[in-house]
């Protein structure tokens, strides 16, 4: 099990307001922050970055919502990272988010839904490398 996870607050949550609210409930989960950065996607990156969803119905919708405004990804540090930040992040859709994750306050919707959290170890390490590679020690 790594103790590393990977995240990006997500366009909907960047232009609402909310990347304060949602820094302060990773921190408050214990999450120590490791790498972060303000970018924005080009619809090339995004494509790629989603690849594996590449022939599902929302494909262009996804790269297109992920590339139409500015993200913050970061790498996040914890014992049990990937497991523990996907509970704090709930349910995909929202409307199925339980109390107290950061989707149940700040997502829009199951395309708007304000964060990315890894689904394993192996794509932590890979989605982290995708933002913060080569030079960058941390
Ligand atoms: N039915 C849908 N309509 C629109 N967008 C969707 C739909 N299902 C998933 N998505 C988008 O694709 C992303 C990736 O889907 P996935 O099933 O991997 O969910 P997830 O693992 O909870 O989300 P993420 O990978 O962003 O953490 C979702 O976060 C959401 O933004």
């Amino acid at each position: 099990m790594s103790n590393r996870t990977f995240t990006m607050i997500k366009p909907d949550a960047v232009a609402n307001g909310h990347i304060g609210g949602i820094l302060n409930m990773i921190n408050a989960a214990g999450f120590r922050i490791v790498a972060m950065k303000m970018t924005q996607l080009s619809a090339a990156k995004a494509g790629e970055f989603y690849a594996v969803h590449k022939e599902r119905p929302f494909y262009g919708e996804l790269v297109e919502f992920m590339s139409s405004g500015h993200i913050v990804a970061a790498i996040l540090e914890k014992d049990n990272a990937v497991e523990d930040f996907r509970k704090l992040i709930g349910a995909t859709n929202p409307a199925n988010a339980e109390e107290g994750t950061i989707r149940k306050k700040y997502a829009e919707s199951i395309g708007r839904n304000a964060v990315h959290g890894s689904d394993s170890d192996e794509n932590a390490a890979i989605e982290g490398d995708f933002f913060f590679s080569g030079l960058e020690k941390f």
